[in-house]
């Protein structure tokens, strides 16, 4: 029985895939083999020694401390594209929001309560609609930073919308560039899209490299009167630079999923209680993405869509399997080998594969292991930990 500690409401239908006869699922476990969480600041002297992995039912993993985890063995996984159409759907209403007089007129009409006659209420709301004249997307220019499973979804959508639509990823995939269409002008840096674009949308992840970047310089590169959201994460804008830009009228409007107090009641500005996700369809998607890896790497060793091991995974044959995971150094892996040669077991399929510093081995086994050969194998120099599976 294998046991799996929620720290955030993981939809049903994702837990449905770690069955009752394998899994025991609760919010609280002394010694959990894997953790399943969203968006919870997961803290890295918070993970029991007991855990074998993490999921993520989402896409952003910078609320687990990953490095640690690296360190100790544990691959961590998420949900790559599995919430990104419900992100794009907000997005393009963010857009809406962003173009026409939506919100204040919807406040100004609420603010009419005290009228009771219809007719009345018509001919005042013909009058002042002016006031809450907008523009049409249609035509004008979308900067999307980011093209990964968001991004070029968004680039798909807002071509269709009729805008112009430019780009910087500097680390763009090869699957995500056969994704965009060859109408997104990709820009060779990021101060130039700020400069071409009327809206700007960011959809990268939150890293070293990244945190802080929408800062004071580049606002300053922008177009002024420019429409800037950001449904990626907090820590990519600095705030304090953003409100300057739309005190200063260089930003005309911010649409965050990220509200901070100092950003609360201003009219230039929309805040959402990080929605972007928040659909049932992408809350399923991304349970059952995060629990069906769980369940192969618990099960079988198989690692699929991990953002600190390599992926790795191979059809079970022989009697038995050990997955382990150690320092991506020379002549381990001989060592391993060499301590199961020396026990006579034979090896009936095997595969190794490494990520930067880590190293990770399927080897499928034809006889059993005792727990001192297990013992001996994990005492090697460079292993990080192994793990016998049936
Ligand atoms: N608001 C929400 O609820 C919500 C939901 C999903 C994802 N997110 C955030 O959005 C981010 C993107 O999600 P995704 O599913 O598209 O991820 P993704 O990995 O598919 O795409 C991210 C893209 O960003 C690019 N990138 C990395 N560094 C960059 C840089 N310096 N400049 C420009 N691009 C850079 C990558 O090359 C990649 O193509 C996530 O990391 C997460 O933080 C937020
Ligand atoms: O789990 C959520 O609701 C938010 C997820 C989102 O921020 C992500 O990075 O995928």
């Amino acid at each position: 029985m294998y046991k799996v500690l929620t720290l955030n409401q993981i939809s049903t239908k994702g837990l449905e895939r770690l069955p009752r006869e394998s899994y025991e699922i609760a919010s609280e476990f002394s010694s959990p083999d894997a953790i399943l969480l969203r968006s919870h600041k997961l803290q890295a002297e918070d993970i029991a020694k007991s855990v074998k992995a993490i999921g993520r039912a989402g896409a952003g993993t910078n609320n687990i401390p990953v490095g640690a985890c690296t360190e100790r063995g544990i691959p961590v996984f998420n949900s790559p594209g599995a919430n990104a159409n419900a992100v794009k759907e907000l997005v393009i209403a963010g857009l809406a929001l962003g173009s026409r007089g939506i919100l204040p007129g919807i406040a100004y009409v609420n603010s009419l309560g005290h009228m009771n006659d219809a007719g009345e209420m018509a001919k005042l709301l013909e009058k002042e609609k002016k006031r809450f004249k907008g523009n049409e997307l249609a035509g004008r220019t979308l900067g999307v930073v980011g093209l990964g499973a968001i991004g070029s979804m968004i680039a798909n959508a807002a071509l269709n919308l009729g805008m112009e639509v430019v780009g910087y990823d500097p680390a763009l995939s090869v699957d995500a560039a056969w994704r965009l269409p060859s109408s997104v002008k990709k820009m060779e840096n990021i101060n130039s899209l700020f400069a071409k674009a009327d809206y700007i949308t960011l959809h990268l992840p939150v890293l070293d490299s990244t945190r802080g970047m929408v800062n004071a310089d580049l606002l300053s590169a922008c177009k002024p009167g420019c429409c800037l959201l950001n449904f990626a994460r907090e820590e990519i804008v600095n705030v304090d630079a953003v409100i300057a830009a739309l005190d200063k009228g260089q930003l005309r409007q911010f649409i965050t999923d990220f509200p901070v107090p100092s950003l609360i009641g201003r009219e230039d500005v929309v805040l959402m209680p990080h929605i972007g996700a928040s659909t049932d369809e992408a809350e399923d998607n991304c349970a059952v993405m995060a629990a069906e890896q769980i369940d192969d790497f618990l099960k079988n060793g198989n690692i699929k869509n991990s953002v600190n091991f390599p992926n790795l995974q191979l059809e079970r044959s022989g009697h038995c399997r050990l997955a382990i995971a150690n320092h991506n150094v020379p002549k381990i892996l001989g060592s391993i080998l060499g301590i199961l040669a020396e026990a006579n077991i034979n090896i009936v399929d095997m595969l190794n594969k490494s990520r930067n510093e880590i190293a990770y081995n399927l080897i499928d086994l034809g006889g059993d292991v005792s727990s001192d050969l297990l013992a001996e194998l994990a005492a090697l120099e460079g292993v990080i930990n192994v793990r016998l599976i049936h």
